[in-house]
């Protein structure tokens, strides 16, 4: 069988007939974000993310994105505050991109994309015993948003950009020590959340959703790297985003 992907016969419009919840799900991600209709919800404690560079551990093409993941074996980074209550676990971030500047993002802001959409991805490690468990639970899992837009290159996104030349083909994992994921932050964290799902396969609907309001830069030469990375069968890694699903009467909420 194809196995999911992001071509015509095995992309997003196809994933119901393997995974049922991407059409009868109550909360699929992503959402196209109408400021108009948010809600500002001053209960809403600040966003706190505290990263250690030295949970950094490698760097992957998972065939689907590019993938850095983290040593979640103890409470090193996570992510505190917001809506949720507790501690989150960083385990990794990867991206979703378009093919050209003008698309990529996965959650919208008032119908509009953006190039690239960063996802930094933490699971609730005080009730859940890892990732997986954490992942089919409705407060399994608590995913940070950041988006991506065409401006002046962006330094520490070149220090990933510069791995990549060990990650081009499809299943190769190589070392990345040090990275301090902090540094792809925009220095203000208002968010909107909202209770949502993994935008990919198994699209469980385990994710409390941060999208942060204030995109970080990245230039278009920059945007050309991550299009160097391969798919399989040696396509070009691009256009690797699920377009927007029903709110379904969800209430997006924000901080700002
Ligand atoms: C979660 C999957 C692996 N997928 C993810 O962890 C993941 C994380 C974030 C996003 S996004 N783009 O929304 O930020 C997408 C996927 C493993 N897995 C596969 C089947 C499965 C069944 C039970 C538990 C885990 C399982
Ligand atoms: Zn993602």
């Amino acid at each position: 069988s194809s196995h999911w992907g992001y071509d015509v016969d095995n992309g997003p419009s196809s994933w119901h007939q393997s995974f049922p919840v991407a059409k009868d799900g109550s909360r699929q991600s992503p959402v196209d974000i109408r400021n108009e209709e948010t809600e500002r919800d001053p209960t809403l404690q600040p966003l706190v993310l505290k990263y250690d560079p030295r949970s950094s551990k490698t760097i992957a093409n998972n065939g689907h994105s590019i993938q850095v993941d983290f040593d979640d074996t103890t409470d090193q980074s996570v992510l505190k505050g917001g809506p949720v209550t507790g501690s989150y676990r960083l385990r990794q971030f990867h991206f979703h991109w378009g093919s050209c500047d003008g698309r990529g993002s996965e959650h919208l802001v008032d119908g509009a994309s953006f190039a690239a959409e960063l996802h930094l991805v933490h699971w609730n490690s005080e009730k859940y015993a890892d990732v997986a468990n954490a992942a089919i639970e409705p407060d399994g899992l608590a995913v940070v948003g950041v988006f991506l837009k065409i401006g002046a290159a962006n330094p520490a996104l070149q220090k990933l950009l510069d791995a990549f030349d060990s990650v081009q083909k499809e299943n190769t994992k190589a070392d990345f020590k040090n990275f301090d994921p902090s540094t792809l932050l925009p220095p203000c964290l208002d968010f909107w959340t909202y209770l949502g799902s993994l935008t990919t396969p198994p699209l469980l609907e385990s994710v409390i959703w941060h999208v942060l309001k204030e995109p970080i830069t990245v230039s278009s030469g920059q945007m050309e790297q991550f299009r160097s990375l391969k798919f399989t069968a040696n396509k070009p890694m691009q256009d690797n985003f699920r377009p927007p699903q029903p709110l379904k009467g969800r209430k997006v909420r924000r901080n700002f």
